[in-house]
């Protein structure tokens, strides 16, 4: 069930690990019990061509080791060309009837979503789940919109109620409690477990908050 994966959703590329192995914090992760991950690989510092298919195909078998779906961001040829479990794309990248139909009905569709019309598109298009966010600020993207707190997480949980949602930016154990109570089935997040220096301690941390919150809804 798409719900579940969602609970925590880890987001990561290359560029988010500092001095730290991306692979190395990635297997932590999802020793830690992360449900999902995105490769987001964008940005000045990413891999490009080769060593970004490589990398992306060692991500990949890690969690296929965990039996974590495995989820690329923006790239849909990419996903193709891994057999990926999944794609998230946001509002600027190829339209998502259009890639729902290159990857079949089998995959994951992710996309980023806004406001009340985006969810509407986003699922007559076939997408399995929205991203809405920034929650709060956040400094893994440099085009980041304004932050919009829970508010149209809330807009879209009661409008679409069959439309699962994971909230994203600023995600941190302290501040996804209104995530999860707004309609949230999960939050995503990348630094919180990216830039941690106990990632698996940390995404354990995170995940026995979100299914305690869970637990009371
Ligand atoms: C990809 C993305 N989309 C909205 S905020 C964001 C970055 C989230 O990163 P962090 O969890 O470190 O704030
Ligand atoms: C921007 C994004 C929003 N939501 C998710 C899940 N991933 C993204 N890359
Ligand atoms: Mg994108």
């Amino acid at each position: 069930m798409i719900k579940n994966i969602l609970r925590l959703y880890f987001i990561m590329g290359s560029m988010n690990t500092q001095e730290n192995d991306p692979l190395d914090v990635l297997e932590k992760a999802l020793q830690g019990g992360v449900t999902c991950f995105q490769l987001r690989e964008k940005g000045v510092a990413s891999l490009q061509g080769q060593e970004k298919y490589s990398f992306a195909e060692k991500c990949m078998k890690l969690c296929q080791t965990y039996h974590v779906p495995f989820i690329v961001n923006d790239d849909v040829e990419l996903a193709l060309a891994l057999n990926a479990d999944g794609i998230h794309i946001g509002q600027e990248d190829e339209a998502a009837a259009l890639v729902r139909k290159k990857i079949g009905p089998e995959k994951i569709l992710g996309v980023s979503v806004h406001n009340v019309e985006e969810a509407f598109l986003a699922q007559k298009a076939g997408a399995d789940y929205v991203g809405i966010g920034p929650v709060y600020t956040t400094s893994s993207k440099e085009d980041a919109r304004i932050p919009a707190g829970t508010k149209v997480i809330e807009q879209v949980a009661i409008q679409y109620p069959n439309l699962p949602i994971v909230g994203i930016g600023g995600l941190t154990e302290g501040n996804l409690v209104p995530v999860i109570r707004a309609g949230g089935a999960g939050v995503a997040l990348i630094s919180a477990i990216a830039s941690s220096q106990d990632p698996r301690n940390q995404a354990k941390q995170l995940r026995d908050k979100i299914e305690q919150v869970l637990e009371k809804e």
